[in-house]
């Protein structure tokens, strides 16, 4: 493929200055054609000062969407779901606008508002408010239908939560199972991800894992351990628990082209420009490197933990890099870095 050999110094290097900007601990992974890298640095609990493990489970944000868009796209393989479709056709009268298709709201094009602005204004009370709060999936779309849409149907891109609480009740309607069963059935069993779990409502990550720290807004306040919570604001947008070793292989395989035919893969990688170097198919992001390479995945943000999970085009070498902490921009757009090392080398310096 013609990559440049992974430079795991500058991945450590990476992972240093995320804690030296705040994260207690931070972890990267490389699988490069059945060769694996593994780095950490720091704790993954602050309690106990246990040192961050390339193996600890997290929770993984909104790399979740990959999952439910690759269920949705095995069911429109199937022939049970019309991509272009409104999404009113399998839940009628959710939505106030019969125009909004299960395309659109795969892309963050349906326009519809994202509650989460509201809900987390203020990080540690909006957090501490909803962190043992389960919500049904109608009770947080009615929160986005407070607000007019942000957009008409399709004219624009403007991310949004909200469009994968609509993907989860969509897997559901359509298969008659939870998201849970639908994505142990269809994905996490199939590729014997043993890391991976749906556990909403429960509040625990089971097996050794590392503890989040949600950094507060005001400066000089304490990190809150994040780590217990429901995830039940985001579900099928953002409550999945996965590894680094497990989301290396769920890129790889969904980008090698294992979890659906040809023709749906080529549709969530039909991508909508977002920023100069970013843009969005179907519940995947592509990033452009400075040296040139492309790669497809999901980052993540969710109280205590920020995910950074993507491959080449090919799936021959996906990169999983993760902090234990949230609300720090530093370190989120350091943590970017660690794709330059994985992707680009040394010549990403
Ligand atoms: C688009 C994103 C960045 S936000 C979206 C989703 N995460 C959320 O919507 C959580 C937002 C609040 C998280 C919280 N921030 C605040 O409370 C700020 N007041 C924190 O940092 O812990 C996810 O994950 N996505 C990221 C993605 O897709 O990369």
């Amino acid at each position: 493929d013609g990559l440049a050999a992974p430079d795991t110094a500058g991945l450590t290097a990476v992972l240093r200055s995320a804690v030296a900007q705040g994260a207690p601990g931070a972890l990267a992974r490389i699988d490069d054609h059945g060769t694996t890298y593994r780095t950490t640095y720091g704790y993954a609990d602050r309690g106990t000062r246990r040192a961050m493990d390339a193996g600890d489970r997290f929770r993984v944000g909104s790399v979740t969407k990959s999952f439910s868009a690759v269920v949705l796209l095995q069911l429109a393989d199937e022939h049970r779901l019309e991509l272009d479709a409104p999404v009113n056709r399998y839940l009628p009268g959710l939505l106030p606008d019969d125009r909004i298709t299960v395309r659109q709201v795969l892309g963050h094009r349906s326009g519809l508002y994202d509650f989460t602005y509201d809900m987390f204004a203020d990080s540690v009370p909006g957090f501490e408010a909803v962190r043992h709060k389960v919500f049904t999936y109608r009770e947080l779309v009615a929160l986005s239908l407070k607000h007019p849409r942000t957009n008409a149907p399709g004219a624009a891109y403007s991310y949004s939560n909200t469009n994968f609480v609509v993907a989860g009740m969509l897997i559901e309607k359509i298969t008659g199972h939870s998201v849970r069963t639908a994505y142990e059935n269809r994905i996490f069993g199939p590729l014997n991800l043993q890391d991976t779990f749906y556990v909403h409502p429960d509040t625990a990550i089971p097996g050794a894992h590392a503890h989040g720290y949600l950094t507060p807004d005001r400066a000089g306040d304490p990190l809150v351990d994040a780590t217990e919570q429901t995830v039940s604001w985001a579900q099928s947008a953002g409550a999945i628990i996965s590894s680094a070793r497990d989301l290396d292989t769920f890129y790889g395989a969904l980008l090698g082209g294992r979890l659906m035919s040809a023709a749906r893969l080529a549709e969530m990688e039909r991508m909508n420009q977002v920023d100069a170097t970013t843009a969005y198919g179907l519940g995947l992001r592509r990033r452009d490197l400075p040296c040139g390479v492309s790669v497809y995945g999901h980052t993540g943000t969710v109280q205590g933990y920020y995910t950074y999970a993507f491959a080449t085009k090919d799936g021959g070498r996906s990169m999983t890099a993760v902090a234990n902490t949230s609300n720090n921009g530093e370190v989120l757009n350091t943590l970017a870095g660690a794709l330059d090392s994985a992707f680009c080398g040394k010549q990403g310096k």
